[in-house]
């Protein structure tokens, strides 16, 4: 017989693809009506207005459900989730990657996989590599609270407005300040550091078998790019991120850092979880672009972090202006998108970047603008970004 119980257990399957868990576990199924035709209408609460993924949803939702042979029709509404719901879901899902860690075997939905575990390091056995979870002992290395290399992650809610343009342009400013940065490129699904910095050599490793990190224009880089081609398919999920992640930190020679800067992967995934759970000293910067959608989206990469009390230190607004010849200001995507996310976390907005060709040539070439043309508008700004940055956390550490 047709009921809830087994609708329940036909959309268990179904996942966000976003928070990546169950969306029965995340409560987003609010209300499933089966009439005696075999008609099913259900009511999804998605975690955000606008949520981009909508249409994966409702199509898997159809899918799992057309499998049940009583079901004659399917109708989806979607609603969204109030701002009590979205805390719960978020909370679900990081309870759940929790849980992931622990022991479950990587997964992998076809495609490549790609093993870039490098040959044992000689210390391995003796040094626990990866950080803890919460309560089960001191970390090592730069997973350590103790180490001093400040770890800025930056993230945003979706792709493409710029957070890796945004981490490598931030990591050669703090570079020309004299400070030594190191950037992980944990982006595994659209790792771009090794063309924004202009690195093309496959991994190298040392007489300690570690990887060699490249280093170009003052930065240390590390990115999965040193491993396959930008653009090649990589199906990966959760605990083999986590060892990505463990190995992009206990597995490279780096050298003494006063800055790690991670580029992480767009929106809520298994990585920035991951990231908030081990490395629970690392900061965050949240990168948007002006219009309120971006922001919306932002959001919730931003309530993750607090979930995990990790500490955001501020918004930088990307693509916030063109300057026209004249000197004006035009805001093509809108305006206020940056501020009001700041405001929503009690954070400063560190900087609004313009939309300039500049930017996107000097990615394209290897060479960022904050390295070739540091006194341009946005190289300027991206300047003014990292002594910020510098300053609030020299104050913070002062007391
Ligand atoms: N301020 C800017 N002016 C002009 N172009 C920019 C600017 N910022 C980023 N871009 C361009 O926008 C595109 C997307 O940027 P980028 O790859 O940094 O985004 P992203 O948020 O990291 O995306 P994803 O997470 O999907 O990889 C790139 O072509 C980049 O050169």
């Amino acid at each position: 017989m047709l009921d809830q119980a087994r609708v329940l257990e036909a959309l268990e399957e179904v996942q966000d693809p976003e928070l990546r868990q169950s969306i029965v576990t995340l409560n987003m199924v609010r209300t499933i009506d089966i009439k005696p035709n075999g008609v099913v209408s259900l009511d999804i609460a998605l975690t955000v207005d606008g949520c981009p993924l909508h249409e994966k949803i409702t199509a898997d939702v159809k899918h799992s459900l057309g499998r049940l042979p009583e079901v004659k029709d399917i109708s989806v509404t979607l609603s969204v989730m109030n701002e009590q719901e979205r805390r719960v879901a978020f909370q679900k899902a990081f309870e759940a990657a929790q849980q992931a860690r622990q022991g479950e075997p990587a997964r992998s939905e076809g495609g490549t996989r790609i093993n870039v575990t490098p040959p044992p390091p000689k210390s391995s056995g003796k040094a626990p590599l990866i950080g803890p979870l919460p309560g089960q002992g001191a970390a090592s290395g730069m997973m350590s609270d103790a180490d001093s290399t400040i770890i800025i992650g930056v993230a945003s809610g979706k792709g493409g407005v710029g957070k890796s343009t945004v981490t490598a342009n931030l990591a050669v400013a703090l570079a020309r300040m004299g400070s030594r940065v190191g950037v992980i490129d944990m982006d595994i699904y659209g790792f771009s550091q090794g063309r924004m910095f202009g690195a093309k050599e496959k991994a190298k490793v040392n007489e300690q078998e570690k990887i060699i990190p490249w280093s170009m224009h003052g930065v240390h880089v590390v990115s999965m790019g040193m491993f396959v081609e930008e653009g090649q398919a990589i199906v990966w999920r959760g605990p083999m991120l986590g060892k990505m992640m463990q190995q992009f930190f206990s597995d490279v020679a780096w050298p003494t850092l006063d800055y790690l800067l991670i580029d992480l992967p767009p929106g809520t995934g298994d990585v920035a979880l991951d990231m908030a759970q081990k490395v629970r000293k690392a900061k965050l910067v949240l990168v948007t672009t002006p219009q309120q959608v971006a922001t919306q989206v932002a959001h919730r990469a931003g309530d993750v972090a607090q979930k995990a009390h990790q500490e955001i230190i501020g918004v930088i607004e990307n693509m916030s202006y063109v300057v026209c010849p004249h000197g004006e200001r035009m805001n093509v995507f809108g305006e206020g998108g940056g501020q009001s996310l700041a405001d929503l976390f009690h954070v400063p907005l560190l900087g609004q970047i313009p939309l300039e060709s500049t930017v996107r040539e000097g990615g394209d070439k290897g060479r960022p603008l904050a390295a070739s043309e540091p006194t341009s508008p946005a190289g300027a700004v991206f300047l003014s970004i990292a002594e910020r940055i510098k300053q609030t956390l020299s104050n913070e550490a002062a007391g």
